[in-house]
């Protein structure tokens, strides 16, 4: 490991600013354009140990835990709380627009859409038993070390202020010094926690659990590998108006702004079409609010995701017919000749993209295409397949839901 001064020229897509050397592109986590930063070297990283010229545009993070000099080591949770809003803003707008022009896509982008603190309804955390206490918090960067958090700026208040509940009931789990994750979901009623990778529940833990989440308020629902232990307030979230009781740690959009964001392009978009395909649907972030004006056809791999979809639309009033399919649309995508009836399709697919399903969308006659995505490469490609075919991008409009990360989720708009 050799320390070495250098200049930072650019951020690159994880967020790391990027040295040029004689070596090729040198990654400097915490760093930022325009900086000139003492580093020790070890092959293409460079840990950042020093700044003796700091961009204009360097903030003091928010977050004591952000940040190489962390108080209890680096949590990985963030990569950007050192960058001003104006230069963060840009690097996120600019990852759409580097991933579109990577498949020759030109295209005018929107102005992104902003995320802001204390907006995330779900987080995922870490947590592990030790001799001495319970540890819950985010694994540091790049490592498998857990980052105790006190604070967590990115986090809904509802999800902050119930640390230590979370804590309690992570200690009644534990059975021995293993890492799991708890998935936190904050719903109306409180938080649903969904834990994963704990030991077989014997039966004093179990109980244990039980009784800790009984005598705490604003636990909705604790489930354990799926299954639920105990239910004090059915958890209900709300797609538009309807409520829906999602499954166990399923997926559910990361805040509430960039959902309401998503589904108002997704619904202007939409604009009079009769019948919709809503395609890797999930519970019905966008399903259940278009069924308010159109027919829905859901399609989902996930079984329980599809369920909870399919009862939320039965027992809501008012809603025009939603039709659900279970199906996995990377092996078996809807074809052509299946997507005839439908005069506009969404489609939300993992950061995998849509691969094989845009091959027989580019071949169809929908009129109007609304991709939504999390992962601006497969989109562009997804999108270059759909252009091939003939469709006309009409828009592209960058949304934030993680701060202070480098994803970004994306709303584009085609037709043909
Ligand atoms: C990004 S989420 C979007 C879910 C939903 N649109 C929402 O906004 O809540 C992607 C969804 O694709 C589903 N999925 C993943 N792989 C799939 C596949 N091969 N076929 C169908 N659905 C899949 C996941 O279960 C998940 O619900």
């Amino acid at each position: 490991m050799s320390v070495r001064t250098v200049a930072i020229d650019s951020l690159g897509a994880k967020g790391d600013g990027i040295a040029t050397s004689p070596d090729g592109p040198l990654f400097v986590p915490f760093s930022l354009p325009g900086e000139t930063v003492g580093v020790a070297v070890n092959g293409a990283v460079g840990t950042l140990m020093s700044i003796a010229k700091a961009s204009p545009e360097r903030q003091e993070p928010p977050c004591r835990h952000f940040g190489p000099d962390g108080v209890n080591g680096t949590c990985g949770g963030c990569t950007l709380q050192h960058a001003a809003d104006p230069l963060y803003h840009m690097f996120k707008r600019q990852l759409v627009i580097d991933a579109l022009a990577s498949k020759g896509i030109q295209t005018e982008v929107a102005p992104l859409i902003p995320a802001a603190p204390g907006e995330r309804r779900r987080v995922v955390l870490t947590a592990r038993r030790t001799e001495k206490a319970l540890l819950l918090g985010y694994n540091q960067m790049s490592s498998h070390h857990l980052v105790h958090i006190e604070e967590c700026p990115i986090a809904s208040p509802g999800i902050v202020g119930r640390l230590d509940a979370i804590r309690r009931i992570a200690l009644a789990l534990a059975s021995n010094a293993e890492p799991f994750r708890i998935t936190v979901l904050e719903v109306e009623s409180g938080l649903d926690l969904s834990v994963d990778g704990v030991a077989k529940l014997d039966n004093p833990r179990r109980r244990r659990a039980v009784e800790a989440v009984l005598a705490l308020r604003g636990i909705s629902r604790l489930s354990v590998g799926g299954e639920v232990i105990v239910e004090p307030i059915k958890p209900i979230v709300r797609f538009g108006t309807v409520p829906v009781t999602p499954p166990p740690g399923s997926f559910t959009q990361a805040t509430r702004k960039a959902e309401a964001a998503m589904a108002e392009l997704v619904l202007d978009a939409l604009g009079k079409a009769k019948r919709v395909a809503d395609l890797f649907s999930g519970s019905g972030t966008f399903a259940l609010r278009i069924a308010a004006r159109a027919r829905v056809h859901a399609v989902e791999s996930d079984e329980k995701a599809l369920k909870a979809l399919d009862a939320a639309a039965r027992s809501t009033q008012g809603l025009k017919p939603v039709t659900v399919e279970r199906r996995d649309l990377f092996r078996r995508p809807l074809m052509t000749s299946e997507l005839k009836p439908f005069d506009a399709l969404v489609f939300d697919p993992p950061r995998a993209g849509a691969e094989a399903q845009m091959a027989e969308l580019a071949r169809s006659s929908v009129k109007t295409v609304v991709a939504v995505s999390c992962n601006p490469l497969t989109l562009a490609r997804d999108l270059a397949l759909l252009i091939a075919g003939g469709y006309r991008l009409k828009s592209v409009t960058p949304i934030d839901q993680f701060l202070w990360s480098a994803h970004v989720e994306a709303v584009a708009v085609l037709e043909k």
